[in-house]
């Protein structure tokens, strides 16, 4: 049985402490803006506005995964968070992150995940068995640990694709309904830290590097759709499709402006409005449906007067 919002906060809480200030999942993060200009192809394979080709105002976020005071040289996610504010229709949300895959195939399996891990009160310490019971048994929650740890951190928020992990239904303009997952390429390309500056870059170089980059000319992601074939997995977020799957740009993503420091227009907004139909619809995906309501309870908890 699917985790209640509530099951899921408490969850996040037992490993983290209670929410008060900052998201539970990626709580280090700057703000940005853009704006997003879809293609004709995008046009062709949503009925969204999104797509429709005229300039939408985007508010932006970057982040880091793991806890508030992440270093930018750790090997965890690194995050892209828009916020498309389609003039005459509802804002659409999506939340990215630099690899392709979720760390859970489940709510459920998120949940227990996280409840493993939660210290015993007696020790101070989570319990190791039952950690490693649970792993031994969820091996899909170590996939994307496993991807992480197999590659250097991004030497820029800019230099990283992000995905959206999850597949999506994209209604287009002749009615048909085609599953799609997509990938926000970096314009500048893919690039990584060398080992030399993992070891000597400071903690937190990446909104210092993002400030001084976008001073120079915008930073830009083209957003592609990839499309699966036969046999690909729809609904699971930890199976990764295989990289020759077609792709088409349906749109590109130009950050213009970096906020000078901490907090601005994407603090306290939650990127929870993940659909956008017609023209964008969750799949069976069982993830997708468990985050808005959660997301909105870790908003109201952290954006509330202490
Ligand atoms: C069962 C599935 C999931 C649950 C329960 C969950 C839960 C949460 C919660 C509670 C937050 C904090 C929201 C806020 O305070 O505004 C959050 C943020 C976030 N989640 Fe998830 N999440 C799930 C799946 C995913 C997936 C599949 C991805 C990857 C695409 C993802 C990426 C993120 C990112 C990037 C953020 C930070 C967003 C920001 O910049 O504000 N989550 N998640």
């Amino acid at each position: 049985q699917a985790p209640t919002p509530t099951q899921v906060i408490e969850a996040f809480e037992g490993v983290q402490g209670p929410i008060r200030t900052h998201r539970p999942s990626h709580p280090k993060g700057t703000c940005a803006a853009g704006f997003f200009e879809g293609t004709a192809e995008g046009a062709r394979l949503s009925v969204s506005p999104t797509f429709g080709g005229q300039r939408i105002p985007t508010v932006i976020r970057f982040g880091v995964g793991g806890g508030p005071t992440a270093a930018d040289t750790s090997r965890s996610t690194r995050s892209l968070s828009i916020r498309f504010q389609v003039p005459d229709g509802t804002p659409w949300d999506m939340a990215n992150i630099s690899v392709p895959i979720f760390g859970a195939p489940t709510p459920e399996a998120l949940v227990e995940g996280l409840r493993v891990r939660r210290p015993d009160p007696a020790t101070g310490r989570p319990n190791q068995e039952a950690i490693n019971a649970f792993v031994a048994a969820n091996p899909k929650t170590t996939l994307q640990g496993r991807l992480l740890a197999a590659n250097a951190p991004p030497a820029s928020w800019a230099t990283t694709p992000y995905w959206g992990v999850s597949t999506f239904r994209f209604r287009g303009a002749d009615g048909e309904v085609r599953p799609a997952r997509w990938v926000f390429e970096p314009v500048a390309g893919t690039q990584r830290l060398s080992e030399e500056q993992t070891r000597s870059l400071p903690s937190d170089f990446l909104a210092e590097e993002l400030r001084g980059r976008v001073a120079q000319g915008p930073a830009a992601f083209d957003m592609m759709l990839i499309f699966p074939q036969a046999g690909d997995d729809l609904n699971d977020p930890t199976a990764a499709w295989p990289d020759d799957r077609q792709r088409v740009s349906v749109g590109r993503l130009t950050v213009t402006e970096v906020a000078p420091g901490p907090g601005g227009a994407c603090d306290r907004i939650s990127f929870l409005a993940l659909a956008n139909a017609p023209g964008v619809e969750f799949s069976d995906d069982p993830t997708l449906r468990a985050r808005p309501a959660p997301y909105a309870l870790s908003q109201v908890k952290r954006t509330r007067p202490q």
